[in-house]
């Protein structure tokens, strides 16, 4: 049998993606899915982090855009992200798979705090680590954070689990005429603009040389492809 291209891997996960076909919040059905396949690949014995986002609930920009205090705003989306964070890790238990969730704001009555050292001791005991809160500082966004936490944590890539099967030369979801990447370098996606991801994110793992491989998260299998190193949606590389 094949093993696992990854031993340790950080995984963004697309709030927007928890709502599935609703308009807002977490569809528990689509949760359900994700963590099942998420739940597989641990089961290879790959040591996961997962950052997950806050568009299905909050973003700061958009709080902002209609008069709310940018900062505010941003607390609000990062407080966003624990909820999620919190209905991922009851998903995983109900999978039997243990994980924890650690965050970069302190709210100790329902989650841990982020300790880097502890994060790095759960992924070596197996547990699934969630990263909530992004970075703990408004004006950046889950994007950067699952950059720095794959940094932090030593991940040997960062998977970008989204709506869209791959960078494309525009946004697919606008413009149909766009093409995939099959593989693209970070200069050219940080020259191009391309808005798959936040150009801080690009910028920090070019410069520490950790890849991003951005694949659809709706599509099924795609993760587990990802991690035994087949080709599935496309790689952002030095
Ligand atoms: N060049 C591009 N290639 C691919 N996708 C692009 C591109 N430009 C913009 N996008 C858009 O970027 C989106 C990816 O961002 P995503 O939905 O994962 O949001 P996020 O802000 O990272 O997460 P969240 O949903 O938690 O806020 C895709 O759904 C796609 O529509
Ligand atoms: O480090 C961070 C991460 C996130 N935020 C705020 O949270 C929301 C939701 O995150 P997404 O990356 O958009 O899913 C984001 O819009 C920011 O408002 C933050 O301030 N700092």
């Amino acid at each position: 049998m094949s093993t696992p291209a990854y031993r340790r891997i950080l995984l963004k996960l697309s709030g927007e993606a928890l709502m599935g076909d609703d308009p807002y919040g977490i569809n528990e059905k689509v949760v359900e899915r994700i963590v099942g396949e998420i739940a597989e690949v641990s089961g290879l014995g790959v040591q996961i982090g997962i950052v997950i986002g806050g568009g299905n609930i909050f973003r700061g920009i958009q709080g902002a855009a209609s008069g709310m205090d940018r900062a505010t705003a941003d607390y609000i989306g990062m407080l966003a992200t624990v909820m999620n964070a919190m209905a991922l890790s009851d998903a995983f238990r109900r999978h039997e798979v243990e994980s924890r969730v650690l965050s970069a704001l302190r709210i100790e009555q329902v989650v841990e705090p982020y300790i880097r050292a502890r994060a790095i001791r759960h992924l070596e005991e197996g547990r699934i680590v969630i990263f909530a809160a992004g970075t703990g500082n408004p004006f950046f966004t889950t994007d950067t954070a699952a950059a720095l936490r794959g940094a932090e944590i030593g991940a040997q890539i960062v998977l970008k689990a989204t709506k869209v099967d791959g960078v494309y030369t525009a946004d697919p979801q606008k413009d149909p005429t766009a093409k995939r990447y099959h593989r693209i370098s970070f200069d050219e996606a940080i020259g191009r603009n391309l808005a798959v991801m936040d150009a801080t994110a690009f910028a920090l793992c070019r410069d520490i040389k950790l890849p991003i491989n951005v694949f659809s998260i709706f599509k099924p299998g795609a993760l587990r492809r990802v991690v035994m190193g087949e080709d599935e949606g496309t790689l952002v590389h030095s």
